[in-house]
């Protein structure tokens, strides 16, 4: 360590990754205080992928100057090996915060939005700065920077002289810049509950890619977790739940949890009453940035930014949606609970790839599937216009048992010929799959999942 001795008095370890350490330092020429980053591989192995990881972090930075984004001093060789120098900031990074504060102020969390989504906009578009012609298309121009591991510890934040917060991306040493190129060595890292589901798949990572992984860190900032924790990153089993829910899972209502967060942090009774203060503009963005579906996403930091100063401003248009959905699924097969004779229906709870639709039941058995045009495929008799292609077009039935000398129906749901996909019918969609010998009796308000589309079910006027 002689030459980094003897150009730094290294203060204090602030990290130390797998293959590199995090030094606060001071410069001894004129005594500044920095952030060295040092490579524990040696110049000699140049080839090995770490070396050529940590390169690529360095070229990356280095181009990269924004209030956001932690600054580059210098580059240099230090004890053979390869050495960043930066801007020393001094602060907290998100995940030891949220230890400490358990969730995040509506205040806060939006100047984490509004400064980090900036530095995302920056870095999606960062080759557009100076007099280049800009343009919102991420298909056309491939030269962005994709940082590829949104996560709290990677958001540092510090307090600027007037006593406001700054908040600070570190940590590009599995940022890229080519989404086109399909095998990324880098592009399926990253820490499993931020990661996106084309992460999981393999399919391109791109922008939409770090909205996805922000999102997460906002949910878990309004609710102090994050939607789809795991229990044990060295189980294979968790880490296969984890990616079903990343693919195809809904999101656990915000409010509830921030709710429940609430209650937990000032020691409330689980049934004390409290107010979820977080705006209806604020649930959608969040919603907006975890759609599952990378083109339903904001798709760079720039569209989230353009959303977030709308809705500000009052601008954004918030969708019907019935409000939180109490968890009523008490799905019993052996205990059916008849409903006088009724005009039952189905109602489609809407969401950004399916608009708000009903269906009143009149059939013995009623089929539930997509909308389509072919001639070939029979429509279903709800025929749910869509974009979700997670619903098959004869996806589940509703079973209606009538009892003229009582007076009354039940009704059951079933998947005799199992979509792809399936039927889900609890509170969490990867919990309670339909299986063909099964069928579930429903009460008014159960509700059930195809694909991305939650549907509940209404025993309707007597
Ligand atoms: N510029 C900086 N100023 C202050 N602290 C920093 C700075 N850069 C990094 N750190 C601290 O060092 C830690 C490790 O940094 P970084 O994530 O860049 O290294 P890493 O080797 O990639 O670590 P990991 O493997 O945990 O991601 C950070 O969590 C942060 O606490």
């Amino acid at each position: 360590m002689r030459e980094l001795v003897s150009s730094y008095d290294i203060l204090k370890v602030l990290g130390h990754g797998g293959f590199s350490a995090v030094f606060k330092a001071r410069r001894k020429t004129d005594q500044k205080i920095v952030a060295l980053k040092q490579l524990d591989i040696t110049i000699e192995n140049e080839s090995q992928k770490e070396y050529k990881d940590f390169k690529e972090e360095v070229d990356i930075l280095k181009k990269l100057d924004h209030p956001n984004i932690v600054k580059v001093y210098g580059e240099y060789i230090l004890d053979h090996k390869p050495s960043l120098e930066m801007e020393y900031i001094e602060g907290e990074t998100l995940e030891t915060l949220l230890k400490q504060e358990k969730y995040f102020s509506i205040d806060e969390t939006l100047s984490i939005i509004e400064q980090i989504a900036d530095a995302l906009n920056y870095c999606h578009h960062y080759y557009l700065r100076g007099d280049a012609k800009h343009t919102d298309s991420v298909i056309l121009k491939r030269n962005v920077v994709i940082h590829n591991d949104i996560n709290p510890k990677n958001i540092l934040r510090t307090t600027n002289a007037d006593g406001s917060y700054r908040y600070v991306l570190i940590d590009f040493g599995l940022s890229f810049t080519d989404p086109d190129a399909v095998r990324h060595s880098k592009k399926e890292e990253g820490m499993a509950e931020y990661k996106a589901p084309e992460k999981w798949t393999g399919a391109i990572v791109d922008t939409p890619s770090d909205i996805y992984s922000f999102g997460i860190v906002i949910y878990e900032l309004l609710t102090g977790s994050v939607p789809f924790p795991v229990k044990d990153y060295k189980q294979y089993r968790d880490m296969l739940l984890l990616e079903e829910k990343h693919k195809t899972a809904a999101i656990p209502d915000i409010c509830e949890q921030r709710m429940h967060a609430i209650r937990e942090k000032e020691g409330m009774d689980a049934d004390t009453t409290v107010e979820c203060d977080i705006p209806e503009w604020l649930e959608l963005l969040v919603q907006k940035c975890l759609e599952k579906n990378p083109q339903n996403r904001f798709k760079t930091g720039r569209e989230l930014s353009k959303f977030y100063y709308d809705a500000l401003e009052g601008n954004i248009e918030i969708p019907k949606t019935p409000k939180s959905i109490e968890p009523v699924i008490d799905i019993d097969p052996d205990a059916p609970s008849p409903t006088p004779l009724s005009q039952a229906y189905l109602e489609v709870v809407p969401n950004f790839l399916t608009g708000a639709q009903h269906y009143f039941i009149e059939k013995e058995l009623t089929t539930i599937g997509r909308w389509h045009d072919s001639a070939v495929t029979p429509l279903a008799d709800f025929a749910i216009k869509t974009a979700d292609k997670f619903i098959s077009k004869n996806h589940c039935q509703i079973i209606r048992e009538r009892n003229n000398a009582s007076g009354t129906d039940i009704y059951y749901l079933t998947d005799t010929v199992p979509s792809k996909n399936g039927t889900f019918y609890n509170t969490d969609k990867n919990t309670s799959r339909l299986e063909p010998h099964n069928r579930v009796v429903l009460k008014e308000g159960d509700f059930f999942w195809i694909g991305n589309t939650q549907i509940i079910f209404h025993t309707g006027r007597e």
